[in-house]
């Protein structure tokens, strides 16, 4: 079994348990649930975007404890003033050592960025959870999903307000699962098998996602040449974790490669106040 296997099995009995104890009439009275989300789209492919997506990540199976002593509110808040343009926000505990409650204190303090739950969706309650818990969008993982699951939980998503970024690993998983109902398709550069990333994998897979959608590249990214020849490849959107994560002060890593994007193509975020 591959990481993903493990992960996924783990997550049907958590999902099983957190159903039992919280039914999905009570998630949809929470406060949050009537909440309009934004929109993801809209804040990457803005004019004076990053583009970046910073993620919360305490731990990964690929790195182990990456920062367990950083707060979620203060991290996410300064990423936000350092130029991010949406949050992710680990919500699974067992391998990323994250939480709900993280995803309800980054939302708490940050009413007007668009905020992914960064998960391993494999049932439709877990969206109930996604828009009680203040979250904006949703990851569906192309491996893990049969096309029918990733058109069903997409629709499932946007009946509740939320886009939907659908992430694959290679070509097989993007034709098999690609549909109109997803509104950006994010590139993972991790092999599952090895944890080695390779910013090619982004760089061969550009061209055959559509325009209509937002093209997201995602882990191993650290500087700003990388991202810019990402950039010129097609893609507005760039998730980066642990790059933040492994330094005492995420929000200054995301600041000083802001700084390092505009020192080196200053339209990159040429509107953008620091
Ligand atoms: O990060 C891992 O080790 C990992 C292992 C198995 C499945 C998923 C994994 N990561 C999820 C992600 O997609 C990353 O957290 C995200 O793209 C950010 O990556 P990075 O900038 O390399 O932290």
């Amino acid at each position: 079994m591959n990481i993903l296997e493990q992960i996924v099995q783990h997550k049907r009995s958590e999902v099983a348990q957190r159903r039992a104890g919280t039914s999905a009439r009570e998630l949809e009275q929470h406060p949050s649930f009537k909440r309009t989300p934004l929109s993801a789209r809209q804040a990457i492919t803005a004019a004076d975007s990053t583009g970046i997506i910073a993620e919360f990540k305490r731990k990964s199976p690929s790195k182990g404890i990456i920062n367990a002593s950083v707060s979620v509110a203060e991290t996410t808040k300064g990423y936000v003033q350092a130029g991010a343009a949406c949050l992710s926000v680990l919500t699974d505990e067992p391998y990323f050592g994250g939480t709900p409650d993280d995803l309800l204190a980054a939302r708490q303090a940050n009413p007007a960025t668009p905020i992914l739950r960064k998960d391993f969706i494999i049932d439709p309650y877990q969206l109930l959870e996604a828009k009680a818990w203040g979250a904006d969008l949703i990851l569906l993982i192309a491996a893990c999903l049969s096309p029918e699951e990733v058109s069903s939980l997409s629709r499932l998503a946007h009946d509740l307000g939320l886009e939907v970024l659908l992430e694959v690993h290679d070509e097989d998983e993007l034709d098999r699962t690609l549909t109109d109902t997803v509104d950006l398709v994010g590139v993972n550069n991790r092999n599952l098998k090895t944890f080695v990333t390779s910013v090619d994998t982004s760089l061969r897979l550009a061209e055959r996602i559509p325009d209509t959608f937002v093209r997201v590249t995602e882990s191993g990214l650290q500087d700003a040449a990388t991202m810019l020849m990402l950039r010129e490849a097609g893609y507005q959107g760039f998730l980066i974790g642990e790059a933040f994560m492994r330094t005492p002060s995420p929000a200054d890593a995301l600041a000083g490669l802001v700084a390092d994007l505009r020192r080196q193509t200053p339209s990159f975020t040429n509107n953008h106040t620091l």
